[in-house]
């Protein structure tokens, strides 16, 4: 596992830079395979990047986006991250992109998943592109540190797993590790003094520490040089 750090002076530089590079990436996949595959993050980080990639001159009909997690609330909650996708990326000429949303009518991410599954089978996988968040414990997508359902969703051979977080709100639909780490190019976007020692904190020699952080858990198993995007 490799780690390649960008770090910018201000978050519109991080943002502008970042979408340039995943705008770029896209219309390669595209001119490579007819077609491009993007995952994307929710939380708190991503809606400027967002922004600035919907700007972004893509032939958008051609790109299929889901959500690396969502939280199993409705699409027009205020904590969904298919709301903050849809109200931040597919605008303008985003819009055309082909969107696949990770919730449905059922009462739990459990009893939903199955449906969720069948849904994305039009996602080619590898997935092209793939953007990760991490949270203050460490937890990326919905992988969340002592989760009843992470070793499942670590060891899954399904595209996406069910999670209770045991402290964050509500519970979640996630890809699985194996699903994420086979993505042709994994980014991680993350802002803050506090994240970015995190992360270095996670990426030490130690096996307590490998385990404990499942962010750690996932860039020891990127097939490819995954690459972190940082300000302060
Ligand atoms: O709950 C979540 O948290 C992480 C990190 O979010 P942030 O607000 O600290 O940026 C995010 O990557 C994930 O998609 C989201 O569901």
């Amino acid at each position: 596992m490799s780690l390649q750090w960008h770090e910018f002076a201000s978050k519109d530089e991080l943002d502008l830079n970042l979408a340039h590079y995943i705008a770029a990436q896209l219309q390669q996949a595209i001119a490579e395979r007819g077609t491009a595959s993007l995952a994307v993050s929710g939380g708190r980080t991503p809606a400027g990047m967002f922004k600035a990639l919907r700007a972004s001159d893509v032939e958008w009909s051609k790109v299929y986006i889901t959500l690396v997690d969502e939280r199993w609330v409705p699409n027009d909650h205020a904590d969904s991250n298919e709301r903050l996708t849809r109200e931040n990326l597919l605008q303008d000429g985003a819009a055309a992109a082909n969107f696949i949303s990770m919730v449905n009518d059922a009462a739990t991410p459990h009893a939903g998943l199955a449906g969720i599954e069948a849904r994305l089978s039009v996602i080619k996988t590898p997935i092209d592109i793939l953007i990760l968040g991490m949270g203050d414990d460490g937890h990326t997508a919905s992988l969340f540190p002592n989760a009843v359902e992470l070793e499942q969703a670590c060891a899954s051979t399904q595209l996406v797993a069910a999670v209770t977080p045991p402290v964050a709100p509500h519970q979640r639909i996630t890809l699985t590790l194996p699903t994420i780490v086979q993505a042709r190019n994994v980014l991680v976007h993350i802002t803050g003094t506090g994240k970015k020692e995190l992360l270095n904190t996670a990426m030490q020699e130690q096996k307590a520490i490998t385990e404990l952080y499942p962010i750690r858990r996932v860039l020891d198993q990127v097939k490819s040089t995954a690459q972190v995007y940082w300000t302060a």
